[in-house]
């Protein structure tokens, strides 16, 4: 992990780093470790969020609020998040999907985690459901997770594939002969992270070098 994070800091001099994906997907448990491995700060835009809402939790400001004024909140957080240097973002699971926040994603390089709806819907019961206002509270378990979830995958993931990398637990377990993708460790994720970051920064570097080359 430290090698690859090396070599990844080589190649990406200090571009922030947004990872994007469906809540319970893993942002802040990875990118913790993605920070730390490349020796960034890490931030997650719902904390930022939170701090312009003067302390109010987001279910608080969803209920004070409603919807909409979160979005705005969360739009002015990841602009300022974007002009930021040697970060690692966990952003909201909702952040793709208004047009105006990929200006400021775009910054940045974004990866998507793309976990397995059933895998998510058993971490965010795991956990409780009550920090997280579109899935309706406490009370409904995992079959409604698993509904509410579902439906929220289908409508973002063409927004989430918009990613510049997407690490997809499916296809990282079946090369790493898991049987099921709750074999996979957090810090085995963060790895494959920085192996298709690397990836991708090469590419980049390969398509922007003038012909010739
Ligand atoms: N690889 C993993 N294996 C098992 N559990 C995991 C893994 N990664 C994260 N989790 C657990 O899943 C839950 C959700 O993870 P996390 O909070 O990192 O997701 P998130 O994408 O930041 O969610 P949100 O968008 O709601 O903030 C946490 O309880 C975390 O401990
Ligand atoms: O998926 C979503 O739209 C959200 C995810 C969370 O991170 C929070 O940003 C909020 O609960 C909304
Ligand atoms: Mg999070």
């Amino acid at each position: 992990m430290q090698r690859k994070a090396q070599e990844l800091k080589q190649e990406i001099e200090g571009t922030c780093i947004f990872l994007i994906g469906m809540m319970g997907s893993g942002k802040s448990t990875v990118g913790r470790l993605l920070a730390e491995a490349l020796e960034y700060q890490f931030l997650d835009s719902d904390t930022v969020i939170e701090t312009y809402a003067g302390g109010l939790s987001v279910p608080e400001i969803f209920k004070k609020w409603k919807e909409e004024r979160f979005r705005e909140l969360e739009s002015q957080a990841l602009q300022e998040l974007s002009s930021a240097g040697e970060v690692v973002v966990a952003t909201g699971g909702g952040a793709v999907v208004q047009p105006r926040n990929w200006v400021y994603l775009r910054n940045g390089i974004t990866v998507w985690l793309d976990v397995p709806v059933p895998a998510l819907a058993s971490r965010v019961t795991a956990v409780g459901t009550g920090s997280r206002p579109l899935l309706g509270g406490d009370c409904g378990g995992y079959d409604q997770a698993l509904a509410r979830l579902s439906k929220i995958y289908e409508e973002r993931g063409p927004a989430y594939a918009n990613a510049d990398v997407t690490v997809s637990l499916q296809n990282l377990a079946l090369s790493l002969a898991c049987e099921d993708i709750s074999e996979l460790t957090p810090t085995a994720i963060a790895v494959q992270v920085l192996e298709e970051l690397i990836q991708h920064a090469r590419l980049n570097k390969y398509l922007r070098a003038p012909v010739g080359y």
